[in-house]
């Protein structure tokens, strides 16, 4: 069943001859959060702004909620919200009004009842009457996403909802965000954020240089990709990697204090119960241990930064998850 945003075979390059998109593959389905993760000029905002009508595909196809954005552009454009990453506002408009105009650009009838409960829950009912320009940013960015809901789209497209915004507002949009998803929507942000990514997404896709290198629920991706570590404190400093954990992946820190052991997430059981043998048998006492599991940041950081080759392999290594769905 094609998803509610499906995308096929996407090609992007610009005027100048600039390839910003390589044959995109992609399907999100209805009530999803997924987030697109990807370093500066990837292709994310040429992607979505494919996706919202804004800027032409040279290949491909896009189906949003069932409609192609070329040949069903309307019923492609009245399905999706847009949040853009700059903020555009008309200074000198009301609250209410700016929010209710957005709605009517969608041929929408007027719904004060809808605003009102947009408004609310962005918590801008009780500013609906001031001027734009009279709003902090964090509320102008509200405002943003109120006029994105003013015409109730099934899909919902946030460019860098948060940045810049303090940590209040930006837990605040979180919670937003979810209940959106709750009533049905399907949200796609971006977001330089790795922790919102990690506190928000189902799942996660990774583009570099115009393609997309990775999907992947995000606790599979965390599972299958991330590392753990094991950090022994020990009773006495080694000088050196005893012979008997030669081939082990581990190493030491603490001038000798501290043994660490960094395995695969998902083998840890047998590795570790090797590692404790082994150091029981030479003797080697510990007074203490820790361990940590690699953030979605680490991960991210690793996967962009790995040669195509070594990113080949991390996807193929489980083909179920990777570009599916
Ligand atoms: N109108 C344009 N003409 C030529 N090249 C463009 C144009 N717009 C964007 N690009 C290039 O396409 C690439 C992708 O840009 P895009 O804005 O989609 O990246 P991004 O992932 O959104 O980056 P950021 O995280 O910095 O917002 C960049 O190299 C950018 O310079």
């Amino acid at each position: 069943m094609p998803g509610e945003i499906s995308i096929r075979h996407l090609e992007k390059v610009y005027d100048d001859g600039f390839r910003a998109l390589s044959d995109i593959n992609l399907e999100i389905q209805r009530g999803e959060i997924f987030a697109l993760l990807g370093p500066n000029g990837a292709g994310k905002t040429t992607l979505i702004s494919i996706v919202c009508g804004l800027v032409n595909a040279s290949g491909g196809e896009v189906m949003v909620a069932g409609h192609d954005i070329i040949r069903d552009y309307r019923g492609a454009r009245e399905s999706i919200g847009l949040v853009p990453q700059e903020l555009s506002t008309d200074a000198f408009e009301s609250v209410w009004g700016a929010v209710s105009f957005s709605r009517g650009l969608f041929g929408k009838s007027p719904d004060p009842a809808h605003i009102e409960k947009v408004l609310r829950e962005l918590s801008l009912w009780d500013k609906r009457n001031n001027r734009l320009m009279s709003l902090s940013g964090g509320m102008k960015r509200r405002v943003m996403i109120a006029k994105a809901l003013s015409h109730e789209p099934r899909v919902l497209f946030l460019d860098e909802p948060t940045a810049g915004v303090d940590v209040e507002l930006r837990r605040d949009m979180w919670a937003m965000v979810r209940g959106l998803r709750e009533s049905g929507v399907t949200i796609i942000l971006t977001t330089h954020y790795i922790e919102e990514a990690e506190e928000m997404a189902d799942r996660i896709g990774v583009i570099r240089n115009g393609e997309i290198i990775l999907v992947e629920d995000k606790a599979q991706l965390m599972a299958k990709l991330g590392s753990k570590e094991l950090r022994l404190h020990l009773q006495h400093p080694l000088d050196a990697i005893p012979d008997a954990l030669n081939g082990e992946p581990v190493s030491l820190e603490a001038d000798g204090y501290d043994l660490i052991y960094t395995f695969d997430a998902q083998r840890e059981q047998a590795g570790v119960a090797r590692l404790l043998r082994l150091l029981g048998e030479k003797g080697i006492e510990f007074r203490d241990l820790q361990t940590r599991e690699s953030s979605l940041e680490e991960i991210f950081v690793g996967l962009v930064n790995r040669p195509s080759a070594g990113v080949d392999a991390a996807t193929t290594a489980s083909p179920s998850g990777v570009n599916e769905r």
